[in-house]
C-alpha cells in the first residue's frame, strides 16, 4: 500500500459517519484541492514527541505529575506575531513555575496554541439588526467580521492554519529551548504591567527564593541542564477533520498513525457523540487524547468512551477534561471518577473551569467571574480528595495580553470595564494577572491535598 492509500484506509474511516460542527463549505472541488495540497505538507511534530507527551501524562493519570494546559480560546492569524505568541508562552512559564515550586509537583506544559483555530458554536447563524449570517467558527474557517464575504467559509483557510500553526510552533520552540525558558528566566517573565499587580508582586517574592535556591546549587556545583529549556507541547480541539485526517501521517518508525498537527488533540463537548466521527476519527491515531465531559455525561459514555480510545487501558493515551460548570461539579463529577476508578481505567482527570462557567453580561459581553472558575477547580480539587484520587491538572483559557474579559481577580476587573480590552475573538480568557492569581491557588490546593 502507499503512504496516502494507508491513510486513506486508517485514518479516514470518520468519513461514512456522522460529524458534527463541520463547516458548511461552499465549493466542494475547492475543498479537494486543499486537502490534496495539506497532505503533502511536512508535519508539525513528530510522533516521537507525541509519545513522550503520552509517557508525561501517564505520569499525571499515575498521579505523579500535574497538567498545565492553557492557551486562547481562539488563536487568530493576526495574532501570530512573536510579542503575542511571547507572552502567552510566558504566563504558562510562569504559571508552571509557580505550580511547581508553589505545589511541589513535576509540571506537564501543554499549549493550547499553534493549532487553536477552530471553534464549535452553539448556533450555526448569527444575526445583528435584521442581517443573519453564517457564525464565525474560527480563522481556519471564516473570518470574524460580520459581513457575508468574511463569514462564508473558505478551505484555503486550511492552509493558513497550517501555516500559522508552523511560524508559532517555530517560534515556541524557540523560545523554549534556546534560552527564554532558562529557570534563571524567572524575573524576566513578570515584567509589564503584572509586574505591579498583586500576583505579579508574590510572583516577584517566589522568583526570589527559586533564584535563591538556583544559586545554593550553583554554589554546590550543579547546574542540570533540565534547568536551561523546557518541555512544552502544542495542543488543540480536532475539530475541522478534513484539516487533521490531511495531517495525518503514517510513523515511519512503527507504521501507526499520528495526527501530526499537534502534540496532543481534544474532542469537545459538542462533538464527543459515541458512534460520531471524532471519536472514530481519534480511536485511530495514536496521540494522547483529551475528551471533554460537560454535566450531561454519564458514567456509561465515560466507560464506552475508554472503551473506544485506550481499550489497552494505556496511562497517558486519555485524558478526561471535565467542565461542570462551578455549581454542578459537586453534584456531577463524583460518580463519573468513581465508576471510570472502578473500572480499573487509568486515565488523567483536569478540570477545565472555563466552559460551564460563561455568562452574557449587561453589556453583551460574555464574560466569567473568577471566583466561579476558582469555585470550579476547588470543586473538582474536593471532589478528587473524597474519592483519593489524583486531581491531574487545569485546562484554562488565558492570554497573555492585559485584556479585560474575565470579571474578578487580584488586580480586580469590574463588569463595567469589560469593554475597555476586550479582545477575544470568542470565549473571554484570563489575562496574565488573573492567570497567575488562579496558579497561586490551585499550588494551594494541590499542596493541601
Ligand atoms: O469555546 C467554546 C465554544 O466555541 C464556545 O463556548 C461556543 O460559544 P457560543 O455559545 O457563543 O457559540
Ligand atoms: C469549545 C471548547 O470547550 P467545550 O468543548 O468544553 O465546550 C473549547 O475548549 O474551546
Amino acid at each position: 500500500m502507499t503512504v496516502n492509500a494507508e491513510i486513506h484506509a486508517g485514518g479516514n474511516t470518520w468519513r461514512s459517519l456522522p460529524a458534527a460542527q463541520q463547516p458548511d463549505w461552499p465549493d466542494q472541488e475547492a475543498l479537494r484541492d486543499v486537502i490534496a495540497e495539506l497532505e503533502s505538507y511536512p508535519p508539525l511534530v513528530f510522533a516521537g514527541e507525541c509519545d513522550q507527551l503520552r509517557q508525561r501524562l501517564g505520569a499525571v493519570a499515575r498521579g505523579e505529575a500535574f497538567l498545565l494546559q492553557g492557551g486562547d480560546c481562539a488563536e487568530a492569524f493576526d495574532a501570530v506575531g512573536a510579542d503575542q505568541i511571547r507572552n502567552k508562552l510566558k504566563t504558562l512559564l510562569q504559571m508552571g513555575a509557580v505550580l511547581t515550586y508553589a505545589g511541589s509537583v513535576p509540571v506537564v506544559k501543554v499549549g493550547r496554541i499553534a493549532g487553536q483555530y477552530s471553534k464549535p458554536r452553539s448556533k450555526p447563524t448569527e444575526t445583528r439588526d435584521g442581517v443573519t449570517l453564517p457564525t464565525y467558527r474560527g480563522d481556519s474557517v471564516n473570518g470574524f467580521a460580520f459581513t457575508a464575504e468574511a463569514r462564508t467559509p473558505d478551505p484555503q483557510r486550511l492552509k493558513r492554519m497550517y501555516q500559522a500553526s508552523a511560524s508559532t510552533l517555530n517560534l515556541v520552540r524557540a523560545f523554549t529551548t534556546g534560552g527564554y525558558a532558562d529557570l534563571r528566566q524567572v524575573h524576566a517573565w513578570n515584567q509589564d504591567f503584572v509586574k505591579s499587580s498583586p500576583s505579579g508582586q508574590r510572583y516577584e517574592q517566589l522568583a526570589r527564593e527559586i533564584d535563591r535556591a538556583l544559586n545554593f546549587m550553583n554554589a554546590c556545583g550543579v547546574d542540570p541542564e533540565e534547568f536551561k529549556t523546557v518541555e512544552f507541547y502544542a495542543s488543540h480541539e480536532a475539530l475541522v477533520l478534513d484539516y487533521e485526517s490531511a495531517l495525518t501521517r503514517v510513523d515511519s518508525r512503527t507504521g501507526q498513525l499520528y495526527d501530526v498537527s499537534g502534540h496532543m488533540v481534544w474532542i469537545g463537548e459538542r462533538t464527543r457523540q459515541l458512534d460520531g466521527a471524532h471519536i472514530e476519527f481519534a480511536s485511530k491515531i495514536r496521540n494522547p487524547i483529551g475528551v471533554k465531559l460537560g454535566p450531561t455525561s454519564t458514567p456509561e459514555e465515560a466507560l464506552t468512551l475508554i472503551e473506544r480510545l485506550d481499550p489497552e487501558r494505556e496511562p497517558g493515551r486519555l485524558t478526561f477534561i471535565t467542565r461542570m460548570g462551578a455549581d454542578k461539579v459537586r453534584e456531577k463529577l463524583p460518580t463519573l471518577v468513581e465508576k471510570v476508578t472502578a473500572s480499573g481505567a487509568q486515565v488523567a482527570w483536569i478540570c477545565d473551569p472555563m466552559h460551564g462557567n460563561t455568562f452574557e453580561a449587561a453589556s453583551g459581553h460574555k464574560t466569567r467571574r473568577f471566583d466561579d472558575v476558582l469555585d470550579e477547580v476547588k470543586g473538582f480539587f474536593e471532589v478528587h480528595k473524597g474519592l483519593g484520587t489524583h486531581p491531574g491538572g487545569i485546562h484554562v483559557e488565558l492570554t497573555g495580553d492585559d485584556v479585560t474579559e474575565c470579571v474578578g481577580g487580584g488586580d480586580e476587573i469590574f463588569v463595567d470595564d469589560l469593554h475597555q480590552r476586550y479582545e477575544t475573538a470568542c470565549d473571554p480568557r484570563l489575562n496574565r494577572s488573573q492567570s497567575l492569581d488562579l496558579a497561586f491557588l490551585v499550588a494551594e490546593m494541590y499542596r493541601d491535598q
